[in-house]
């Protein structure tokens, strides 16, 4: 068939990623510019991501978000074609199927979808076609961004300065208004078994998500129209649900960062603006990293902490899971990340170094939980984070400042509001105590409905005692870090 189809007729296939929206992707502008049939494609294949296939919250996200795509594209007369199994065999089937002659891609800077994209050009190239990768998924290409000695950088600072003085992406790409679809056979997307069902936990992920490239531009415009002013101030307060909460929308490529970049600077700017940048620069830095060590999910990139004298905790373990340690900083967060498959990011840094800190416990099982449990869960700013708060990644938290949950719940929840809403058996204490219930005198814990041990657990660790525990294991191996 592919033999006998004319030259003009040839599709060009669009392989969809982590890039699943129509507008600014430059893979799908240069499918359509090619003027042939187009035809798009998802495939889900488990088996080469491994252990970082999509985690239980991000394929309930996947699933609605494939919907939303397949309905965009409805929009424009075009099927999307959803096909599971092996990247390279499922391409190579659907250029023989079709006589396509180019596939264009995007997305993933993964390691394991670094090596399909190997893989798949030469497939296709002993088959007479090509792959395009092209960049859909970060402000710059990782290769551009290079000190002056050539290498990569390993600070953010520096690295974040090395992109502000490029001045920028360039604006994005206006989604194509109409396609010439080629079509083919596709499985159904309820076949893929992508949402909960026995039990069904993901009511709280409805309650809170729109995935979609809709509900992504949506967010995004409300955010910078109303929520960009006070950021500055609010982004640090997790009860003030002062941030985007775009990450799940930029994870998906929902919504491009080159998009979310160039919509930030019409508005009136100032402080907000600066810092969003930065922060987009941060999930930047982290795709940087990724790119250049492709072992930051699963080492040290410190190599001394390959020697640290981690605890094996299962109870403690399940205990931070369950949002049942005792701290209620902690378990505020743990809850709201099981409940809505997101957590703020100032108390994602709380509980992740109470993980690997005052439980010692390897910051590689918060990082597998995060990914089963995350809508936004991705490779690179999570490893990349992980190991920032760990201290043994490029440019870490010093690994002797320890975070104190106490501490910090009463800076940056001091009304203790954002413990209220997620651990309701607490609500009734007042703010002076609710960051420590345990040195809460016993009537004032009866008044507030409240038993330790019974109601709401002990501490799971004497804080003191554990980051006593954390330095002695960390000068064990200081000398090398
Ligand atoms: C232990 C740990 C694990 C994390 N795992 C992930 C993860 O799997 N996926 C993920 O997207 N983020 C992760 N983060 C980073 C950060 O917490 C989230 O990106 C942020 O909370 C998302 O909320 P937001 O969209 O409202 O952020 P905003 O403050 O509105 O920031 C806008 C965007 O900037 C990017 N960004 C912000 N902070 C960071 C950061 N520290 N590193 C990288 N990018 C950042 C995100 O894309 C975010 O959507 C992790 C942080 C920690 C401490």
């Amino acid at each position: 068939m592919g033999a006998m189809t004319k030259a003009a007729d040839r599709p060009a296939i669009l392989w969809f990623r982590n890039d699943l929206r129509l507008a600014d992707h430059a893979a799908l502008y240069a499918a359509v510019e090619t003027g042939r049939p187009v035809l798009p494609v998802f495939i889900l294949d488990d088996a080469a991501s491994g252990a970082w296939k999509p985690g239980g919250a991000a394929r309930w996200w996947l699933h609605h978000s494939l919907a939303a795509l397949g309905q965009a594209l409805e929009g424009l007369d075009a099927r999307l074609v959803l096909r599971r199994g092996d990247s390279v065999a499922v391409l190579s089937g659907l250029v023989g199927e079709s006589g396509a002659a180019d596939v264009f891609t995007g997305g993933m800077a993964d390691p394991w979808a670094r090596r399909i994209d190997q893989a798949a050009a030469e497939a296709l190239g002993s088959q007479g076609a090509r792959l395009h990768r092209m960049r859909t998924t970060t402000l710059f290409n990782p290769e551009s961004i290079r000190t002056k000695a050539g290498g990569a950088y390993g600070v953010y600072t520096p690295f974040a300065n090395a992109c502000l003085a490029l001045g920028g992406p360039k604006p994005p790409l206006p989604a194509p208004r109409s396609l010439r679809a080629a079509a083919r056979d596709s499985e159904r997307l309820g076949d893929w078994d992508l949402l909960p069902a026995k039990p069904d936990w993901a009511a709280g992920l409805r309650a809170a998500w729109t995935p979609g490239e809709h509900g992504a531009l949506e967010r995004a415009e409300a955010f910078l129209r109303h929520g960009l002013g006070a950021y500055p101030a609010a982004r640090d307060r997790p009860a003030d649900d002062g941030t985007s909460m775009l990450s799940p929308h930029l994870h998906f490529g929902e919504i491009s960062v080159v998009q979310l970049w160039h919509m930030a600077q019409r508005g009136p700017g100032g402080k907000g603006r600066e810092l969003l940048i930065r922060e987009l620069l941060w999930r930047e830095f982290c795709a940087n990293l990724l790119w250049h060590h492709p072992i930051l999910p699963d080492a040290p990139l410190k190599p001394a902490f390959a020697a640290m004298p981690w605890r094996d905790d299962p109870a403690g373990l399940a205990a931070w899971q369950q949002g049942r340690t005792g701290v209620p900083i902690v378990d505020a967060g743990m809850r709201q990340l099981w409940r809505i498959g997101w957590m703020h990011n100032r108390v994602r840094m709380i509980v992740g170094s109470f993980l690997v800190k005052h439980l010692l416990i390897p910051w590689q099982q918060g990082e597998a939980w995060f990914w089963d449990t995350l809508v936004d869960a991705d490779l690179a700013n999570n490893a990349g984070n992980w190991q920032w708060v760990a201290g043994c990644g490029a440019d870490a938290s010093p690994w002797f400042r320890i975070f104190n949950p106490v501490l910090q719940g009463r800076k940056f929840d001091p009304e203790g509001d954002y413990v209220r809403r997620w651990v309701p058996e607490l609500a009734r204490l007042e703010a002076r105590h609710i960051h420590a219930p345990w040195e809460a005198p016993r009537p004032v814990l009866s008044q507030a409905g409240i038993t330790l041990g019974q109601t709401y657990p002990e501490p799971v660790v004497d804080l003191g005692a554990g980051r006593e525990r954390a330095l002695t294991a960390f000068r064990r191996i200081r000398s090398e870090a």
